[in-house]
C-alpha cells in the first residue's frame, strides 16, 4: 500500500477500512495518517479564518497538481523534538549562519538568534571581521566566527591564500552544524562571493542541509551548479529575489496566472531543491507537491522577517530530518523534511508576527517578532514542563 503524501483523504478511508482495526491502532499508521493530514488539500485539513481564494487548492495542469494548503500545526507539533532530561546540550540542532559584512548585522543576527529562541542548542555566526564584534554585542547567545574577508581588505596576490584559510577554518566546524544558512546581511563582494561558493561545495560533499536566503540567493542566481541536484539545498527567495530566479532559470518572467506550475518546473530545472516562495501566502514546493502557508501574520513589511524565517527553517529542517530518519519512515512514503521544515518555519514566523503586531500595531519591529517566537511555538508544542 503507497502512503505517499499525494493520496487524497477519501482514499485514506478506504486503506483504513480494509487494512484492519490493528493497523489502524499502529502509532505507525498514526504517524503517517499526521505526517498525511499535515499536506492535505486545504478544503479538509485547514480550517483558518482568512477567506481568500489562496486557501482553496487551485485547479492545476497535471504536471504542477493542486496547490496543498499544510495543516501547518500539525506538522510542527509533530517534529517539535520533547525536552528530555537525557538529552546533552547540542541534540537539539546546532546551526551557523554565513553572513554579516560591513553594511549589514542585522540579518544574521536575525538569523542566529531566531534559530535559538525556536530551540536549537548553538548558534553560530561565521562573518567579516567588521562586523563580528557588533553581532557579538547584539547578544552573548551567539558564537561569532570573524574569518570572513572583502575584496577591499585583501590585496591581490594573497586572494588564493586567504581562501583556502577562511575555507580551512570552516571545515573544521562544518561536520558538527545540523544546518546551514547561506546569505543573511553577506553582501556581494566578489571575493566573499568565491569563498562562499567554495563553503557551499564543501557543505555539499558532507550532506550538511543549507537555507540559502538573501544575497546567498544572489550568488547562486548567478551560479546554479552550486545548488543543481542538492536534495537538502533550500532556497528562500522574496519577490525580487524569486523574480531573478525564474529570469535566470527559465529564462522568462513570473507568470501568476500558472504561479504553480512555474514553481515546480523552477524546482525541477534546478533539480532536487526545496524552494519557499515568500509573500502574502509562502509557497513551498520540491518539484513533486506544492504546498502553501497562508495564515495571517501581519500587515508591518518591515525587513528582517525573511531573516527570522531563514533561521527558524534551519532548525525546523533538521528536526524534520531526525524525526524522519528515528521514525524510520517507509520507503514509499515521500515525506521531505525540508518541506517539512519549511511549513513549519513559515507558520512559526507569521504567528510570531501576529502577537507582535497585536501588541505594538504600526511600530512592530523585527526584534519585537523574535520575542514572540517562543509563546507562538509554546501555544502550537506545550513545552509540557
Ligand atoms: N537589518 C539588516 O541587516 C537587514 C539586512 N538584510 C540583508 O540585506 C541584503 C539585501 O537584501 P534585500 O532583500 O534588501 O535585497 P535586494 O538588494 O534584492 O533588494 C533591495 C530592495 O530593492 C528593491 N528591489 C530589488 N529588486 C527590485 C526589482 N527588481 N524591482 C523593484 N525593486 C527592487 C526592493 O525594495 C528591495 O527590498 C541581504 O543580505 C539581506 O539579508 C535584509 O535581510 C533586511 C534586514
Ligand atoms: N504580502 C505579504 N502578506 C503577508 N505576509 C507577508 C507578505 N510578504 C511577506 N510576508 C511575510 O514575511 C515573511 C518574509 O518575507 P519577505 O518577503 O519580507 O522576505 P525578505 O524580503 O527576504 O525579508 P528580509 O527583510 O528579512 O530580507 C514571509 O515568510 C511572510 O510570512
Ligand atoms: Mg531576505
Amino acid at each position: 500500500m503507497s502512503l505517499s503524501m499525494g493520496a487524497c483523504p477519501h482514499a485514506w478511508r478506504h486503506h483504513l477500512h480494509h487494512r484492519g482495526r490493528m493497523w489502524a491502532a499502529s502509532p505507525a499508521f498514526r504517524r503517517q495518517l499526521v505526517l498525511l493530514r499535515s499536506l492535505a488539500p486545504t478544503t479538509c485539513a485547514y480550517g483558518g479564518r482568512a477567506s481568500s481564494s489562496s486557501l482553496r487548492p487551485h485547479a492545476m495542469s497535471a504536471a504542477a497538481g493542486p496547490v496543498y494548503e499544510a495543516d501547518a500545526e500539525a506538522v510542527v507539533r509533530r517534529i517539535t523534538p520533547p525536552l528530555d532530561r537525557a538529552r546533552h546540550k547540542g541534540q537539539a540542532g546546532k546551526i551557523a549562519i554565513i553572513g554579516g559584512c560591513r553594511e549589514y548585522t542585522g540579518a544574521p543576527y536575525f538569523a542566529a538568534i531566531s534559530a535559538l529562541k525556536v530551540g536549537a542548542d548553538l548558534s553560530h555566526v561565521f562573518c567579516t571581521k567588521d562586523a563580528a564584534t557588533v553581532i557579538k554585542s547584539y547578544s552573548p547567545e551567539l558564537i561569532v566566527h570573524p574569518i570572513l574577508e572583502e575584496s577591499y581588505s585583501v590585496r591581490d596576490d594573497e586572494r588564493e591564500s586567504v581562501s583556502s584559510s577562511i575555507l580551512t577554518e570552516v571545515i573544521k566546524w562544518m561536520e558538527r552544524f545540523d544546518c546551514i544558512v547561506v546569505g543573511p546581511g553577506l553582501g556581494r563582494d566578489s571575493f566573499l562571493m568565491d569563498c562562499i561558493s567554495n563553503i557551499m561545495r564543501h557543505a555539499r560533499q558532507a550532506n550538511i542541509p543549507t537555507v540559502v536566503d538573501g544575497d546567498g540567493l544572489f550568488l547562486i542566481t548567478n551560479n546554479i551548479g552550486l545548488v543543481e541536484d542538492n536534495s537538502l539545498a533550500i532556497l528562500t527567495p522574496n519577490v525580487y529575489e524569486y523574480k531573478r530566479l525564474v529570469q535566470k532559470v527559465l529564462n522568462c518572467e513570473v507568470n501568476e496566472e500558472n504561479a504553480s506550475e512555474q514553481l515546480t518546473a523552477l524546482c525541477q530545472k534546478i533539480g532536487g531543491v526545496t524552494i519557499m516562495r515568500k509573500g502574502k501566502a509562502d509557497v513551498i514546493s520540491d518539484g513533486k507537491k506544492v504546498t502553501q502557508v497562508s495564515t495571517f501574520g501581519s500587515p508591518r513589511r518591515c525587513g528582517g522577517q525573511g531573516d527570522i524565517l531563514s533561521g527558524s527553517v534551519a532548525v525546523f529542517s533538521s528536526w524534520a530530518r531526525h524525526f524522519l530518519l528515528s521514525n524510520k519512515q517507509p520507503k514509499e512514503t515521500s515525506v521531505n523534511p525540508m518541506v517539512l521544515g519549511c511549513i513549519a518555519g513559515s507558520l512559526l514566523l507569521r504567528k510570531a508576527a501576529a502577537l507582535a503586531f497585536e501588541k505594538n500595531k504600526r511600530s512592530t519591529v523585527t526584534t519585537d517578532i523574535i520575542e514572540f517566537l517562543g509563546q507562538s511555538l509554546e501555544d502550537i508544542c506545550p513545552a509540557g514542563w
